[in-house]
């Protein structure tokens, strides 16, 4: 098992209820076990491709990509990505949706990181990457994920204390549905 952790800054605008728009730098660690999509991923964020018809979403260019860590699943490592949990906006957690024999082994490390007090919340989008190979169904996902209790797609006002969460099936490389995703976590970042 490993993991990889990035660490990117970046600006988005927002349309605010008085018609305003604003920047916004959010840190966002992308998790998720190898071979998910996540330097895929960074790398279509840093082109700035993330939605061209989103006009109340869009990343500035390029994305300020901070700080990447490659680590290992060792327990060092592990304290040393812990570190970033107090600075951190909102995590993203990817899973590679066309590879069913690591759903445990995926669930395992999200259960992990949502029974985390330093991230209780902390709001997560979780990405269910690479529909285009096997088309796997959102509602096999989540089911498979532990992940049938989300918060909604829509913009659900919660009660504080109440992690947003909620699962999207996408695919990086089709440049499809994480704009989405990433729309509906902005409603979540202060
Ligand atoms: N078919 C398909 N392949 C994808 C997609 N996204 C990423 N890949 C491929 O999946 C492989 C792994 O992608 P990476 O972005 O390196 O995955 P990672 O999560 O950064 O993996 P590690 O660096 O090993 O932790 C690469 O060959 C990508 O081209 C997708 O949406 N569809």
């Amino acid at each position: 098992m490993s993991f990889y952790v990035a660490t990117i800054q970046f600006d988005w605008y927002r349309r605010k209820k008085a018609d305003r728009l604003y920047n916004k730098n959010a840190k966002i660690l992308f998790l998720g076990l190898d071979n998910a999509g996540k330097t895929t991923l960074l790398g279509v964020l840093k082109d700035g491709r993330l939605s061209q018809n989103r006009p109340t979403f869009h990343p500035k260019m390029p994305v300020n990509i901070s700080q990447t860590y490659d680590l290992g699943g060792h327990e060092t490592a592990r304290r040393l990505w812990k570190d970033y949990y107090t600075s951190v906006d909102a995590i993203v957690f990817m899973v590679d949706s066309s590879a069913p024999q690591r759903f445990e082994e995926s669930k395992r490390e999200l259960d992990a990181l949502l029974s985390s007090d330093e991230l209780s919340n902390v709001p997560f989008l979780i990405l269910g990457n690479k529909i285009d190979i096997a088309g796997t169904s959102e509602e096999k996902f989540r089911a498979s994920m532990g992940l049938t209790q989300t918060t909604g797609k829509d913009k659900v006002p919660l009660n504080p204390g109440v992690r947003p969460i909620e699962v999207f099936m996408c695919s990086v490389v089709r440049r499809f549905g994480y704009g989405d995703g990433f729309r509906w976590l902005s409603n979540y970042i202060n």
